[in-house]
């Protein structure tokens, strides 16, 4: 709703007044409209002040509205009234402004902002546009370059950054609505003519089809196939090419074909599944509103290779102290060069000042003695982890959380070798670790509630998404990696290319397909997985039983790589070529091709057309199933923690909301029915048998995704 009362005599004083938020419900949007006209009608009311409740002004429309049967005044004609009024009217922005919240001051004839606010118009990450005028008034108040940056990034600018764009008129460090109406008793009389946006021509700009020509290049560039991006600079140049009215009626249009599209939906439903997986559970009952964290406020990394100096970076920008132990002499040196870079890099991009004198560095363990937590990042191995855990067992103060960085080996099994294994958990950050969003915070049977607490809440401090997930082979990420990279192998094998492989993947929406992130993050990591799994031997790769191990159907050829020296990028060599190692433009290979032609002749194998569906389904469909087996294990709680893992950690596209969403859009009969079929076709690849939960899911009607906890919960409740 919306709140009104009389302010120093003259002035209307409207506060939105929805928690936590105030987004503009069907309740706020109809408060707004009898207040605001209750304020025109009164002749005592000089000017109006509009302001939202409980420190922030409005945080858009009310994206749980969306979907549902709309009711109440539209937004366009609000503002619009708002910006006629006769009457002067400031927003009093403190907090957010952001979507239909900024909108909605942009409808007023003054901005004022708290220091501490922050605007924009995010809504292009929810798959629309700002459909309430905002991609026609921005333009016109800040000119078209700034705008088409805000409106298709979605970022959201600092009230100083607003104020030197000319978003707001005045940026304070006092009560934001007592500035407010001083403000508004100060331009009192003046003529409103020249304060609605609307009648703005939009600033002249050279060129300007080359510039709308280059800004759409880069922006189809980034989208990866989303629609949004690509609507937001069609709408922003209807503000500088037509009149107000036009450009109005192109925005609707624009955001009409948006508003049903799957992409919206599935970017709200990450919306919202990002702030489901952080209200997380465990099996044991543990929850995030019954677990208290413990404060850290200095931490330790151990091993200071590439994850370990990414980890020790993102601690200190949360401003921990962080003691970083490296043993080895060279390692150290080269890790004290390059982090204070990163450090400045990372500053410079946040706009905060630098946190250099937060890391202490050592060559000795015992320098960990005092710390809160401690994150290993050793190399990834077991018997030098065991030996690591042993001695922060005994180094560190009582009470000391130890965390593993693992990427997928047994945290239970380093909780054993410590006195105290309720105080073990995973920490598993995504390389670069002080850029890359996502951390899977792994828990063991024995971690207890406050040390699962704690990394979660250290994790969100780090501007991380948090997912709490179960102990297995690879955690949930790299578990469901594993089918996706061997259906890729296999597809090689009959007869398709990386190029094609890659391509396939690239247009549903990855920023990389799998050869050229296997490229880019190694091949040895895969190969050194495969040795310790007993499936990549020294010298099987080439025999008569190369493409079978442990009864299975296998391929060696990422073995066969490695056997050569090729690991991609580091040696200038992997599944592309690259200019030199190191590198980072991938070519195609003619080596690599012949050397998968003798390959396939070798075994007896003869090359096949593949379409690309059948590479979309095979490599997808895999990894979704084994997300279905993730789900039946219990690693995971629901489907939005793997699909958030995907979108934040695996380049998965927002805009296909993630991998168990995206099954629930294509259809779980379709899914199940396709994996029959390639599982008949491969009886010898068990990642490709159905996982029961899908047919269970089936069988109960293919709910939508956010029901399936209900029949996951029958299935752990029949066992
Ligand atoms: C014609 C159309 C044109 C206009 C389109 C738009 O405006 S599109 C919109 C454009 N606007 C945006 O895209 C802004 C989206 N919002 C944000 O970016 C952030 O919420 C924040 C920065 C406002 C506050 O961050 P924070 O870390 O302090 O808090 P938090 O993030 O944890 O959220 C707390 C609770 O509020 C809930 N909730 C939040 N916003 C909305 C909403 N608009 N609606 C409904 N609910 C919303 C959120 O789900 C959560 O609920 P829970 O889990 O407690 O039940």
């Amino acid at each position: 709703m919306a709140q009104y009362s009389l302010v120093a005599g003259s002035v209307g004083l409207i506060t939105l007044q929805n928690p936590p938020v105030n987004a503009l419900s069907a309740v706020v949007r109809k408060g707004i409209v009898s207040t605001f006209e209750r304020a025109l009608r009164d002749p005592k009311v000089k000017s109006v002040v509009i302001c939202g409740q409980n420190g922030v002004f409005c945080g858009g429309a009310d994206i749980k509205e969306f979907g549902t049967n709309m009711s109440g005044p539209p937004l366009v004609p609000m503002i619009h009234a708002i910006e006629a009024a006769d009457k002067p009217v400031v927003a009093a922005i403190e907090g957010s402004a952001l979507g239909g919240g900024l909108e909605l001051a942009l409808g007023c004839h003054y901005r004022i902002a708290h220091s501490n606010a922050r605007l924009g118009l995010p809504e292009v990450s929810l798959g629309l546009l700002p459909a309430a005028g905002g991609t026609q008034r921005l333009p016109r108040l800040i000119g078209i370059p700034a705008a088409l940056d805000l409106i298709t990034t979605g970022r959201h600018v600092t009230a100083a950054e607003a104020l030197q764009l000319g978003i707001v008129d005045q940026v304070t460090d006092h009560k934001i609505v007592d500035e407010a109406v001083k403000f508004v008793l100060s331009v009192a009389g003046k003529p409103l003519d020249a304060r609605r946006i609307s009648t703005y021509p939009c600033p002249p700009l050279s060129d300007l089809d080359t510039v709308f020509e280059m800004v759409m290049q880069k922006v189809r560039q980034r989208a990866h196939g989303a629609i949004a991006p690509i609507a937001c600079v069609q709408a922003v140049q209807a503000a500088a090419t037509l009149p107000y009215a036009q450009g109005m009626e192109r925005e609707k249009e624009l955001m009409a074909t948006l508003f049903t599209s799957g992409q919206a939906r599935s970017m709200q439903y990450c919306f919202f599944a990002q702030r489901a997986v952080s209200k997380w559970s465990i099996p044991s009952g543990a929850r995030w509103d019954t677990s208290m964290p413990r404060p850290v406020h200095k931490a330790a990394v151990i091993g200071l290779g590439t994850m370990g100096r990414g980890i020790t970076v993102a601690l200190a920008q949360t401003g921990l102290s962080v003691v970083a132990v490296e043993t080895q002499e060279k390692q150290l040196m080269e890790a004290k060069q390059a982090m204070p870079g990163m450090l400045e890099r990372g500053a410079r991009r946040r706009g905060v000042s630098l946190t250099l004198h937060k890391i202490t560095y050592s060559r000795d363990i015992r320098a960990v003695a005092d710390v809160d937590l401690v994150i290993e990042a050793v190399f990834e191995d077991m018997a030098l982890k065991k030996k690591v855990f042993q001695q922060l067992s005994d180094i560190c103060k009582p009470g000391t959380f130890l965390c593993t960085n693992t990427s997928g080996l047994d945290v239970d099994h380093l909780a054993s070798q410590t006195c105290n294994p309720e105080l073990v958990v995973g920490m598993h950050f995504f390389a670069p670790a002080h850029v890359m969003k996502l951390l899977e915070v792994v828990y063991g049977p024995r971690s207890s509630p406050q040390a699962v607490a704690t990394a979660m809440q250290l994790g969100k401090k780090m501007g991380k998404v948090s997912v709490a997930v179960g102990n297995c082979r690879g955690f949930v990420g790299n578990r469901m990696l594993k089918p996706y990279v061997e259906q890729a192998f296999f597809l090689l094998e009959e007869g398709a290319t990386p190029e094609q492989v890659d391509g396939a993947l690239e247009e549903f929406g990855f920023s990389m397909g799998v050869f050229k992130v296997s490229d880019l993050s190694g091949l040895d990591v895969g190969w050194r997985v495969r040795m310790a799994d007993g499936f990549a031997e020294p010298g099987a790769s080439s025999g008569p039983s190369a493409r079978v191990r442990q009864g299975r159907r296998y391929s060696p050829l990422g073995d066969l790589l490695c056997e050569q020296g090729r690991f991609g990028q580091k040696t200038g060599q992997g599944w592309y070529q690259y200019d030199k190692p190191g590198g980072r433009v991938a070519r195609s290979d003619p080596w690599l091709h012949s050397f998968l032609a003798e390959y396939r002749t070798r075994h007896g194998l003869v090359a096949r057309r593949i379409d690309n569906q059948e590479v979309l389904e095979r490599c997808l469909y895999a990894l979704i199933n084994e997300g279905f087996r993730i789900l039946e294990d219990g690693i995971a709680a629901g489907p939005e923690d793997i699909d958030l893992i995907y979108v934040f950690g695996y380049g998965w596209p927002r805009h296909r909301g993630g991998p168990m969403f995206y099954a629930g859009m294509v259809g779980l009969t379709k899914v199940l029915q396709r994996l029959e079929h390639y599982h008949q076709a491969h009886p010898d690849v068990p990642f490709m048998q159905p996982c029961s939960l899908l047919r269970r899911l089936v069988a109960s009607g293919s709910p939508p995704v956010h029901r399936w906890r209900e029949v996951i919960k029958k299935v752990h409740s029949q066992l």
